[in-house]
């Protein structure tokens, strides 16, 4: 690890900023060499996402259905002087801090010709040699912490470096990376997904290989753009994972709501968008249990090999659902008001629940939100995400009455569970480039978001007037790919 000197932390006099930026006088400019000037910061940011059907199926190359939510990771890129020769990846929801010198990355691995990726290639599977070779530098992140705190900062930076390596180059700028997310992490929520969209997008950027996103830019080229993040973003997200069927960066790309299935892992997934999703009355319900995605997922994948034939009846029942659930919402007369409708989608709640619960990938919390909702008799819960813990979604049976959903909302907070209020169906990846807001003031070149604010901004509210964007806030600087 080395030191890291002169960053946004101790002073901004090397930063460059948007305010930072060169204005050369005439003169100058004649008399100078010409040179490149320095990138200004620019923020990315992605939403996560809730499975309405068909967790851990998925993995299997059976369908599901998942819808984006407003909570979101933002991502703040800020370049640094040329005579600096590091990368910084501030993380500060994991308390990950780390700094690595750019030349002492193994950029040999990649001088190969065949070896190194180009952005536009689609990889499937992680490449071996660059996994080993990154390995010592990924060694030295945290290398103190407790083993579960140093899993995470491990998988985080791993994604990070895998990407930088194969999409940036040993002469790129010096930087600092700052994370911040409003979702909670490794809770089902696709933080990690959100988080690699994020880091895709902004390095995807910084090469200059994104075009957009803009006014009228045509529907194609809208959706290479996307394609081009979002296969990446499945690069990160093998880099944590192991083994994503690619849902959550798809829903994080993309944004509002998708059918998805990947039957081919050495293809891309068929990823339909549902137009119009339905505005559900939904409780969004963390228990808080920590859990991994990797272990829940690799679970499934034990009762498979244990248990062929049972095990894929089972992931095959959940595909029933899930494409039950999908002709019912498409249909011409469906209705979220109707209190058929919404009964029809519940029962297939809390069938794919069960069905979940037979995997093995339940937890006595998640069993205790269903027990206190089943309780109440006021609708149907299932897990999302991939279980173990992690997030609860209940959808309300239509008519019930405000105090029997606070009473509700009391015996969680009791139990210790945390409640989300979330829409779904929101935007996907954007871009704020720079990273200005035009707050109404006269100045010149507005109010730069600066690392400094970013990290001092308090909770999900904080953040979001912050940046301008996200549940609450949605400022025009900022453009998605639509
Ligand atoms: N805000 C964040 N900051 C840093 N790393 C993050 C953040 N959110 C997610 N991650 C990374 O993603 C991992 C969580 O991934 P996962 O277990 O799949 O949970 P989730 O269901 O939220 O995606 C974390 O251990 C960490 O490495
Ligand atoms: C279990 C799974 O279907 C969803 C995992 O979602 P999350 O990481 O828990 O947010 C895995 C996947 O699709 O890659």
């Amino acid at each position: 690890m080395v030191q890291r000197v002169d960053t946004i932390m101790n002073g901004t006099s090397r930063v460059n900023g948007t305010n930072g930026h060169h204005r050369d006088s005439p003169s100058s400019r004649s008399s100078r060499k010409a040179s490149s000037p320095m990138a200004p910061a620019f923020m990315t940011s992605a939403p996560g996402k809730v499975i309405v059907f068909g967790e851990h199926a998925v993995v299997h190359g059976k369908a599901a259905m998942a819808a984006a939510v407003s909570l979101r990771s933002y991502l703040l890129v800020t370049t640094l002087s040329k005579s600096q020769r590091t990368i910084t990846l501030v993380f500060p929801d994991i308390g990950l801090d780390h700094t690595w010198n750019i030349e002492d990355l193994p950029w040999h691995i990649l001088s190969k010709s065949s070896r190194k990726p180009r952005y536009y290639d689609m990889i499937t599977t992680l490449d071996p040699e660059l996994v080993e070779a990154m390995q010592p530098h990924i060694e030295e992140v945290s290398p103190n912490l407790n083993s579960e705190k140093r899993k995470r900062h491990q998988a985080a930076a791993s994604a990070f470096l895998y990407l930088f390596l194969c999409l940036s180059n040993p002469t790129a700028p010096a930087c600092i990376y700052t994370l911040r997310s409003t979702l909670p992490i490794g809770a089902g929520l696709g933080s990690s997904a959100s988080i690699c969209v994020c880091i895709s997008a902004a390095l995807l950027k910084q090469i200059h290989v994104l075009s957009g996103p803009h006014q009228d830019q045509p529907e194609e080229e809208v959706d290479i753009q996307l394609e081009r993040i979002n296969k990446w973003a499945f690069v990160g997200e093998l880099c944590i994972h192991g083994n994503p069927s690619g849902v959550d960066n798809t829903v994080a790309t993309r944004g509002r709501a998708v059918l998805f299935r990947r039957v081919d892992y050495s293809k891309p997934p068929s990823a339909t968008p549902l137009k119009d999703f339905p505005e559900l009355p939904l409780l969004l319900v963390n228990t808080k249990q920590p859990r991994s995605t990797s272990t829940e997922v690799a679970k499934v994948a034990t009762m498979r090999k244990k248990y062929p034939a049972v095990t894929e009846a089972t992931l095959d029942s959940i595909d029933e659902v899930t494409m039950s659930a999908h002709s019912l919402i498409t249909s011409d007369g469906f209705d979220p008001r109707s209190e058929q409708n919404i009964e029809h989608l519940g029962d297939l709640f809390r069938i794919n629940h069960g069905l979940l619960v037979s995997l093995g990938v339940s937890h006595p919390k998640l069993e205790h939100i269903r027990e206190l909702v089943d309780y109440a008799d006021i609708g149907w819960t299932k897990l999302t995400g991939a279980g173990g813990g992690g997030c609860a979604i209940t959808l309300l049976k239509r008519g019930v009455s405000e105090q029997a959903i606070r009473d509700l909302k009391d015996k969680f907070e009791k139990a210790g569970f945390e409640e989300y209020t979330t829409t779904l169906g929101g935007s996907g990846v954007g871009i704020l480039y720079p990273a200005v807001l035009h707050n109404g003031s006269e100045e010149e070149g507005g109010d730069e978001i600066d690392q400094l604010k970013f990290l001092n901004a308090q909770g999900e509210e904080g953040i979001e007037k912050l940046v301008g964007v996200g549940g609450l806030e949605r400022r025009p600087e900022w453009k998605f790919w639509h």
